[in-house]
């Protein structure tokens, strides 16, 4: 494990997917390298896995992709007036076996349908292996009563294709829509080690951790090389964000150059399916999140509005708490 000092933009700042660094420094915080799987799992909750796939698999499904990323999008969004645009190139799959019905009913981001692929055969020998693991992992906890109980399946994928250090992700919770509260993402990463970033969110921080300086947070960096598979577990969504800083130096892959390739898998539960999923005024399914700002309501669920990310027209009045089905209006956002 190793530490260094840096200073880590803001959220906003990061939002505007400045690079890390650049920008107003308002939170200073503790960069801490987590170089061995065991220190990984006794700091976050996650797993490590180097050298997951058998090799000839990891490479045949790089190569797959390679091929395939010239016809994935940058994914456009309005963030307050500002048109903003991903600083990488994305895709969605859904496994389309019969016995995964509820994946038709499509899927949502921003109030508009995602287009979505099928699984490409080396995808699907990658799944296995995966569930195997993640069940394995997740046989050894406690689950939580929120948590689903089928067996975690890895049956929808969002992969990510980071072309060159100036390409990279900000900080961010993953949504909770479609794979609920609690969920588990097995995410494999293929192609040139990139550095994945971890804090919690400042408002749990605050909560779980009073004695910390306000102003300081601890950020941990993981160097995810080819092959490697992170298992991000139950809780990782709701009390911490990640990210993928820009400019951080490349070595380049001998079969990728400067290309990073990550593969999310993650479990669509049919019980949070677009046709459970509420949906608001617009007329399309909810974002589900869970609180991580406001001390009185922090770790509670709720769906909400989220058509403004793509239409910039402001999001509907729609607020439900998923627990309760209390509904009323938000505040406007901060
Ligand atoms: O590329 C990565 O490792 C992270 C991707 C990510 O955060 C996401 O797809 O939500
Ligand atoms: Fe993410």
């Amino acid at each position: 494990m190793t530490t260094t000092s840096t200073h880590a933009a803001s959220l906003t700042d990061l939002l505007k997917w400045t690079p890390e660094g650049e920008g107003k420094t308002r939170q200073r915080s503790q960069l801490i390298i987590l170089r061995r799987p065991d220190d990984v799992t006794r700091e976050l909750p996650c797993v490590l896995v180097y050298n997951f796939l058998p090799a000839l698999l990891a490479r045949d499904l790089l190569t797959d992709l390679l091929r395939e990323t010239p016809t994935w999008h940058r994914r456009k969004w309005y963030l307050f007036d500002r048109q903003v645009t991903s600083p990488h190139t994305s895709a969605s799959s859904v496994a389309t076996e019969p016995q995964e019905p509820h994946n038709g009913g499509g899927f949502y981001f921003g109030g508009s349908k995602v287009r979505v692929r099928p699984y490409l055969p080396t995808m699907v020998e990658a799944r296995r292996l995966i569930e195997a693991k993640v069940n394995c992992v997740l046989a050894e906890r406690s689950r939580n009563p929120l948590e689903s109980r089928d067996p975690w399946q890895g049956n929808k994928t969002i992969a990510n294709c980071y072309n060159g250090s100036a390409e990279g992700v900000g900080w961010h919770g993953d949504r909770l829509t479609y794979i609920g509260p609690f969920a588990t993402i097995a995410s494999l990463s293929l192609g040139v080690t990139r550095q994945f970033r971890i804090r919690r969110f400042p408002g749990v921080q605050a909560q779980r951790d009073p004695l910390a300086s306000p102003g300081m947070s601890r950020v941990f960096g993981i160097d995810l090389p080819h092959n490697a598979l992170l298992l991000m577990l139950p809780s990782m969504q709701e009390e911490y964000q990640h990210s993928v800083p820009r400019y951080t130096p490349i070595d380049p892959h001998p079969l990728s150059g400067n290309i990073r390739i990550n593969l999310t898998f993650r479990y669509s539960r049919p019980d949070y399916s677009a046709d459970h999923t509420p949906h608001c005024h617009c007329g399309v399914p909810c974002e589900l999140r869970a609180v991580t700002k406001q001390e009185a309501t922090l770790g509670r669920y709720y769906y909400m509005c989220e058509t403004d990310a793509v239409h910039g027209q402001g999001k509907c009045s729609f607020f439900q708490w998923m627990d309760s089905g209390v509904t009323g209006s938000l505040p406007p956002p901060p």
